[in-house]
């Protein structure tokens, strides 16, 4: 029986989704997936960190209070989040790469992604700066020392996209897509609908595990625009880098925009798309659009997200599901390591 060592890197919201996930379904993984996934270290700026090469325990890690440095206080742990010893050096196979996005430079995970690949350890991610901002080269240096680099998560959390438009979509010749891509601008336009305020609405997302550490690259588009360069990218061949991605948020619509649209039979909803021109080239932006109430997007409603892929083969291929949550993307953590079962493993 295959046993996974993992490192899990930030111990937020999403990696705590995957050691309740591993606590509590380990045992049935093991018959259903034909493996099991030990945990040997954790690295996470404010808790600290811990390694144990023979495997710590899940549920003792989920229970972890979320105070300063209280990784100190189980055996074997210190307040100091070594993340490097982490990475490298707790014998993991494989890191789940959680930390924060960072939509400027997609910094510190790019690095933490760049240790583990070159040491040969397999890197599966839900953070979608390092893809957007670096997905060309980790993908290359994945390549050059022989491990994956999975990150179904960084696009719709755990409903499954990317690995689906790149497999069961490969031949349809996708020509663009267009859809809502961000859990929090969404349950908040649904939110405001409803006659909560934006700010409101916001702190709900927060607490909900749906928003960003900053919660202005929900509500502002730049986190749809992350997402945008890696659909982009990964599924119509483009080189787009972020500026090339025009973007505005949902930041200005005001209730009174929301009351007079529902009176209309619309919905202002924030839509990512991206379009194959005539001229090969590839158009992307992120806008929030006012949709008639029959428009497919229009009825997709708090933290669920929608992408319609425009097929030369199909037609439009639509996929709705969790755009955020902390177990829903933990899910894809998993689905990425067993990718890399089926494709590494044992
Ligand atoms: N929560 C969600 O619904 C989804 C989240 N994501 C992405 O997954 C990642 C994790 O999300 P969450 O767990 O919700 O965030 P979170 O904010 O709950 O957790 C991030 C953790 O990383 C730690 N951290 C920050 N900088 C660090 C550093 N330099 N070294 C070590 N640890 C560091 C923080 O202390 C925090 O505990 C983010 O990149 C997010 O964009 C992707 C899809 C959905
Ligand atoms: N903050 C993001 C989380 C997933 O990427 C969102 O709300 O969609």
């Amino acid at each position: 029986m295959t046993e996974y060592k993992i490192a899990l890197v930030g111990f937020g919201g999403v990696n705590r989704g995957l050691a309740q996930l591993i606590a509590d379904r380990n045992a049935e993984w093991k018959a259903s997936l034909g493996f099991g996934i030990k945990i040997v270290g954790v690295t996470d700026i404010f808790l600290g960190s811990i390694v144990a090469k023979e495997g710590l325990d899940a549920k003792q890690l989920v229970a972890l209070p979320i105070e300063k440095g209280a990784f100190a206080h189980l055996p074997g742990g210190t307040a100091e989040a070594l993340n490097e010893t982490v990475i490298k050096h707790s014998g993991a196979d494989m890191i789940a790469e959680a930390t924060f996005t960072n939509p400027v430079d997609g910094e510190p995970a790019t690095t933490f992604c760049r240790w583990a690949l070159e040491s040969g350890i397999h890197v599966v991610t839900t953070n979608k700066g390092p893809i957007a901002l670096h997905g060309a080269e980790l993908k290359d240096l994945a390549r050059r020392h022989g491990v994956a680099f999975e990150y179904e998560g960084s696009v719709m959390s755990g409903t499954p996209v990317i690995r689906l438009a790149r497999q069961a979509l490969a031949g349809a010749e996708v020509q663009g897509f267009e859809g809502i891509l961000n859990g929090t601008s969404n349950y908040v336009l649904t939110r405001m609908k409803d006659g909560l305020t934006f700010n409101d609405a916001v702190a709900q997302a927060q607490q909900l595990g749906y928003a960003e550490a900053d919660p202005t690259a929900d509500v502002e588009g730049f986190d749809v625009r992350l997402k945008v360069v890696i659909l982009a990218n990964e599924l119509l061949n483009a080189r787009l880098n972020v500026s090339d991605v025009a973007c505005s948020g949902i930041s200005s619509i005001s209730p009174e925009d929301i009351a007079q649209a529902s009176a209309n039979g619309a919905s202002w909803k924030l839509i990512g798309s991206a379009s194959r021109e005539v001229d090969g080239s590839v158009r992307a932006s992120v806008e929030a659009r006012l949709l008639p109430n029959s428009h497919p997007l229009a009825g997709i409603c708090g933290a669920t997200n929608a992408v319609s892929f425009n097929t030369a083969l199909l037609g439009a291929v639509t996929v709705s599901g969790p755009g955020a949550g902390r177990t829903e993307t933990a899910f894809a953590l998993l689905s990425d390591i067993i990718a890399i079962h089926t494709t590494h493993g044992k």
